[in-house]
């Protein structure tokens, strides 16, 4: 028999092989070993070159990258000394996640953000689920203690998140090769549950390792532990060693992943310093050498955390937050219409941060945008840049291109007051990416019949026939009837009809302010007798499907004033003679 080429030996399924090839096969075939040293040896020739470039001053560094788009709150360590380890080693990092609700909200993102942009730069990112933490609860800031989730519900957020997680590193892959990133093949990224470790980990383990290196002291002066002892509802056992499930997660990754860098949220500083001083101390306290650090001190080995800034907007609230709601991820739980929506009312003053922050986005690009609406602020450019790309990282192109095309529909031609940038206008607004080719279906579908995605269900009862003030107020447009009132005096709703007159576009609406309306909401404003279109003020819609009552009762949903309707509706008991 001739001697079987080296492919052939590897790539033939073991049994079909004889045992004496399968000898010379170990023989020949370079080991996975020798492959991945291969391997190893040029990804430290490459970042070694990268690394002289940034010391040069040809090339960024990557915590530069991070502090010039914003993403630097504060850094627990030295940040020179993380500015050179990140230089000179391609260290992991990640960002951890409790599923505590069944999808993320748009805040999570932000150190997901700062995450990214280390993959794209060739690092080892990891981002982990704490399937395990979750069941705990982090009671950082709070003052009253999280609601125990059932092993269900638990489960079901888990699933939920873990897919967002991995819909997300295949739009970022997707997204950053096409702002022509030229993604460093040293890039590496990983999701994990803390579930699979803490699950089997035994509390001796956790005592003994780490527990002598834990000063109750320091654990006691924390704000959260002393807040909550003093003005919540107290603090269990369980809450209290959060934080050190926390640093036993990085421990742990720490050393099987080489995880050096943890990044979170501003209120995460406490946990992340208690995870650096946990792993100092086992690294130096160890029983078992291999997990020891060498008795001289290597500042290459040092974790560190970075947080991320705490969001407010240029008006002074809290980022994330529409009519008091979330702005979640999921799209049954925020329409990706919505969603696009919420980044298009960002302000002025705030929109060159967000493009910065949620966009991978090259900062020249985002220049010229800013240069562009700056000419013209009215037509809103740059948040609809920001939507688009922001959806496009969480639902893919697709989702984000039909939600920027809904909504030139939705707000194509305006009537009354408000001028609103036309069709063609807005259409030249399309962001595009080296590489894509002008999409012409885009420009077609607006032409052709469409009807609007609905984002809230509600009963015909809470519509039809009903003050228009209330109906804001079921819609989820305002928070309570009186502000829906006002919104109508001022002369800041509206309410979309299809246009009856034959030749204006069948996809535009005609906006009808809301008081010419007589108050009431009539059955001709629903369009095809079961969708209504509700704007308030400039830019905030909520498109409502109308069911029956039986219908809405049928799929157990709630919208505010339905209670108080059908307690109206119940018969009333005989009152006694
Ligand atoms: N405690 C973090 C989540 C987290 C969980 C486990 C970790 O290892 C890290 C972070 C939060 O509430 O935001």
């Amino acid at each position: 028999m001739a001697a079987p080429t080296l492919t052939r030996h590897i790539s033939r399924p073991r049994h079909y092989v004889c045992s004496a090839c399968l000898r010379k096969q170990s023989l020949l075939a370079p080991t996975k070993r020798a492959v991945s040293f291969a391997k190893q040896d040029q990804a430290k020739y490459a970042w070694d070159a990268k690394a002289e470039e940034i010391k040069a001053g040809k090339q960024k560094s990557m915590l530069s990258i991070l502090e010039e788009r914003g993403f630097v709150n504060s850094i627990a360590g030295d940040r020179d000394s993380l500015d050179k380890l990140m230089t000179e080693k391609r260290i992991g990092a990640y960002v951890g996640i409790d599923p505590t609700a069944p999808s993320m909200h748009v805040g999570h993102l932000l150190p997901l953000m700062a995450l990214f942009w280390l993959y794209v730069h060739g690092f080892r990112a990891v981002s982990l689920m704490g399937g395990a933490t979750c069941a705990i609860g982090d009671p950082t800031g709070r003052t009253t203690s999280r609601e125990v989730q059932d092993s269900m519900t638990r489960r079901a957020n888990i699933n939920g998140i873990y897919m967002q997680l991995k819909r997300l590193w295949g739009n970022v892959h997707a997204n950053a090769k096409g702002w022509g990133y030229d993604l460093a093949w040293t890039r590496a990224h990983e999701l994990m549950n803390n579930n699979t470790w803490m699950e089997r980990l035994p509390f001796m383990e956790v005592l003994k390792v780490l527990g002598p290196g834990v000063r109750l002291g320091a654990m006691l002066s924390r704000d959260t532990v002393k807040n909550k002892m003093e003005k919540g509802d107290g603090m269990s056992f369980a809450e209290f060693s959060y934080p050190l499930l926390q640093a036993w997660d990085w421990w742990h990754l720490y050393n099987k992943k080489k995880v050096q860098v943890q990044i979170g949220g501003s209120d995460q500083y406490g946990n992340i310093v208690a995870g650096i001083d946990a792993i100092k101390y086992i690294a130096k306290t160890h029983t078992n050498p291999d997990f020891r650090w060498p008795d001289k001190e290597d500042p290459s080995l040092i974790p560190y955390g970075l947080t991320v800034p705490l969001l407010t907007t240029a008006s002074g609230q809290k980022f994330g937050k529409s009519a008091g709601n979330a702005i979640w991820l999921d799209k049954d739980m925020t329409s990706v219409f919505e969603l696009y929506q919420f980044f298009v009312r960002t302000a002025d003053a705030d929109v060159e941060r967000y493009l910065k922050l949620f966009t991978l986005l090259p900062l020249d690009r985002i220049r010229t945008i800013m240069d562009e609406h700056h000419l013209a602020p009215e037509r809103r450019s740059a948040q609809h840049v920001l939507a688009q790309e922001f959806v496009e990282l969480v639902h893919g192109k697709d989702e984000a291109r039909q939600a920027s095309v809904q909504h030139r529909m939705l707000f194509g031609k305006a009537t009354g007051r408000v001028t609103q940038p036309s069709t063609e206008q807005e259409l030249s607004n399309e962001i595009l990416k080296p590489g894509d080719s002008k999409i012409s279906g885009a420009t077609n579908s607006i032409h052709a019949f469409e009807a609007p995605k609905p984002s809230v269900t509600l009963p015909r009862s809470l519509v039809v026939g009903q003050p228009t003030a209330k109906v804001l107020w079921s819609a989820g447009l305002v928070k309570s009837r009186s502000e829906g009132g006002r919104l109508i005096i001022s002369g800041g709703a509206y309410i979309g009809t299809r246009p009856d007159k034959v030749g204006l576009k069948a996809n535009e609406l005609v906006w009808t302010n809301a008081t010419k309306t007589g108050g009431q909401l009539r059955k001709s404003f629903l369009i095809e007798d079961s969708l209504l279109v509700l704007r308030a003020g400039k830019w905030n819609l909520k498109v409502v499907k109308v069911v029956s009552d039986e219908d809405f009762e049928a799929l157990e949903l709630d919208a505010p004033g339905w209670q108080a309707l059908k307690e109206q509706r119940e018969p009333q008991p005989a009152e006694e003679a």
